[in-house]
């Protein structure tokens, strides 16, 4: 296979690295200070980054190049943004709290899904707004690629992905970027019990507000369970004296590698804001999950990980954080008899997404066949 021939392999991090395809990466910063808080200050976020949304494929018309558009983000999620003018049309974007509009049951290769299931976006009622307008842009011009790349597992998500593809070339490849070994390094969780310390992260751009880390500070601390947790700007942002009852408890640094915390047999949960490439790491490593998603595809992933795979369970039912609620919830992941299911189910997934993974894996086939097509749609191109 031409993959094969060029010793691409998806599991190896850089998917091309040992191909003679000419691959260059560019990172593309939004310009806002490093510190900023990207979710406190959305709005300039998400307009600052907004050229990505229509450049690529404008600038492939331009110049005649081929356009493969690759989604950092599920299936799932995908899809239902392939389908923003067909639920706009149906009243659908944005969501009006109508009643008798809760389910949307008429997405190709979606399951009926509950509109709060749906991403923050179909919440802001402004269609305006910096992400709305985003998300629209992105979708109309997602339209003109040539080939989609999904960081998905086939076998995962298999209904919406061929759905995708009746409309689109579209390849289930991830998850990318992972290496087959990770070996933990020196880490303060070695000193710990294998699966006794819970990971706490909000991954890059969402930043705790003070109540929120406040409430999960005291379950933690009323929890008693030992924790690493990763939080950025943590200046104001704990209860008084905190950091001195906990640090027995717990190590709270600024950032990690999360690969290899997560590969570290002593991690035994992972409270996570359902960031994407989060719960692919999570579920390669085995870990279960306790949700607490903020904006965009969050929710979305949310639902996926609790409610479908159930390979995690809801930081809180209502609508808001309570320390007794956390402290409990904390307890009931990291107990190995209250979890055993979520264990069970996770151990499933983590198998699932290692053979996708192998040489003869459906990601390796994917991209071995996206290479392929790529090579014979090249030949129309000058
Ligand atoms: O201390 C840390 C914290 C995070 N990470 C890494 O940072 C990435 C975080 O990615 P993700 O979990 O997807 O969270 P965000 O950075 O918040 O991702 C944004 O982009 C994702 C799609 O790519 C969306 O799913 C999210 O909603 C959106 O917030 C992961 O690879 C982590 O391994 C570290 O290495 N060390």
């Amino acid at each position: 296979m031409l993959c094969k021939a060029n010793g691409v392999n998806v599991a190896d991090g850089d998917p091309f690295l040992g191909s003679d395809l000419d691959i260059r990466y560019a990172t593309i910063g939004d310009g806002l200070p490093p510190d900023l808080d990207r979710l406190l200050y959305f709005d300039e976020h998400w307009d600052s980054i907004s050229f990505i949304s229509w450049w690529p494929a404008a600038i492939a018309r331009k110049y005649n190049i081929l356009n493969v558009s690759f989604w950092t983000e599920p299936a799932l999620v995908f899809t239902i943004d392939y389908h923003l003018d067909v639920l706009r049309e149906g009243g659908y974007f944005p969501i009006k709290g109508d009643e008798e509009k809760n389910v949307i049951d008429f997405i190709p290769g979606v399951q009926p899904i509950m509109t709060k299931d749906l991403m923050s976006y179909f919440h802001d009622l402004d269609v305006s707004s910096t992400t709305s307008r985003i998300v629209w842009d992105a979708f109309e011009q997602v339209k003109y690629a040539d080939f989609i790349l999904i960081k998905t597992l086939q076998q995962l998500e298999h209904k919406a992905v061929s759905a995708m593809n009746q409309k689109h070339p579209a390849y289930a490849i991830g998850p990318i970027n992972f290496t087959k070994s990770l070996v933990p390094k020196s880490l303060w969780s070695n000193s710990k019990a294998p699966g006794s310390v819970l990971y706490f992260s909000f991954g890059s751009l969402a930043q705790s507000n003070k109540q929120l880390a406040e409430e999960i500070a005291c379950g933690l601390l009323l929890s008693g369970v030992p924790f690493l947790w990763v939080i950025r700007d943590r200046e104001d942002v704990f209860p008084d004296g905190f950091e001195d009852e906990s640090k027995d408890q717990g190590l709270i640094v600024s950032w990690c590698n999360q690969n290899e915390v997560l590969s570290n047999p002593a991690i035994g949960g992972f409270l996570t804001h359902c960031g994407w490439n989060s719960i692919l790491e999570t579920i390669w490593c085995g870990v279960p999950m306790i949700c607490y998603p903020f904006f965009a595809d969050q929710p979305t992933n949310r639902k996926l990980v609790v409610d479908d795979w159930k390979v995690g369970i809801n930081l809180c039912d209502g609508t808001s954080v309570y320390r007794k609620e956390v402290a409990e919830k904390i307890k009931q992941l990291m107990s190995a008899e209250t979890s055993i299911s979520l264990r069970d189910e996770m151990k499933k997934m983590r198998m699932l997404m290692r053979k996708a993974l192998d040489e003869q894996g459906s990601s390796q086939a994917n991209f071995n066949q996206f290479l392929k097509d790529l090579a014979v749609k090249a030949e129309d191109y000058p």
